[in-house]
């Protein structure tokens, strides 16, 4: 095992994966360290999505390795229920919220999620949950919405409350897909800066086109393009690469 291997969070090497023939995941070798926030671009098809399914035990490669936590745990072994229990949180691009309940309510049955349905059927919130959530609403830009039916919210603000609800089970991981896709231009600078807040505490992998969002991050970006890295580095970096270009920026 490589110190790669040992130091990183997140640890894709030669992953490749086929659907009838068709090489979505070609050698994909991919690093995440410990509170890093990484950010991925790359044309459609380029396996974005199928990278996130790999990570999160939906798809499983047809070879290569993937381990989480320092090596010490593979991830090809595991089934989806286990990969979120041991700390990896997805979030899809359609926000899924339940909203016929407040705010307030969907955080209190996300860390419920955590513990089971058996505990949740006796339990109560303690001072320490109510301090979490609240801690939750703060980060998430809604406080003051917080007995607000989700249905109410704006789309940013439903997508910031599956953040939340994401956050209540303090994933190690968060894998965010497109994020601000529809959002207005307020909501999208505000997710800039509400996902680096959150990438204080753990890491994140944020799947984004468009690309003032992805400046307004300000860390490193990789270029997928058909099934692998094209180009690892800073925005300026990765933008001013020919192949980014011509596979994707120039489009
Ligand atoms: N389950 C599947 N069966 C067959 N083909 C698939 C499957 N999943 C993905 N693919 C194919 O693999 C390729 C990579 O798709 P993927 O969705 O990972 O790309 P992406 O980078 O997420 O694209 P987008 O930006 O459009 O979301 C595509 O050509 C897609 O059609």
């Amino acid at each position: 095992m490589s110190d790669k291997t040992t130091s990183s969070l997140l640890y894709l090497n030669g992953v490749s994966v086929s659907f009838d023939g068709f090489k979505a995941l070609n050698s994909l070798s991919f690093i995440v360290e410990p509170g890093e926030l990484r950010a991925i671009i790359g044309p459609n098809g380029a396996g974005k999505t199928t990278m996130m399914d790999i990570i999160t035990g939906k798809t499983r490669p047809d070879s290569g390795e993937v381990f989480f936590d320092g090596g010490k745990i593979d991830l090809t072994s595991r089934d989806e229920a286990e990969i979120a229990q041991l700390g990896i949180g997805r979030k899809f691009q359609k926000p899924t919220v339940f909203d016929s309940h407040t705010v307030w309510d969907n955080l209190e049955l996300a860390l419920n999620r955590k513990r089971g349905v058996f505990a949740t059927l006796f339990y109560r919130l303690t001072a320490q949950d109510k301090a979490r959530i609240e801690e939750i609403l703060e980060t998430v830009r809604l406080t003051h919405r917080k007995d607000e039916l989700a249905a109410n919210l704006s789309h940013g603000q439903k997508q910031w409350l599956e953040i939340g609800m994401l956050l209540a089970q303090e994933p190690k991981l968060l894998l965010v897909d497109e994020p601000v896709a529809g959002m207005t231009d307020a909501e999208t600078a505000e997710t800039a800066i509400l996902l680096k807040e959150i990438a204080k505490t753990r890491s994140v992998v944020v799947v984004e086109h468009d690309m003032g969002f992805i400046r307004d991050l300000g860390v490193k970006v990789t270029c997928l393009a058909e099934g692998s890295v094209l180009a690892e580095g800073s925005i300026d970096y990765v933008s001013n690469d020919q192949k980014v270009i011509e596979n994707y920026l120039g489009r």
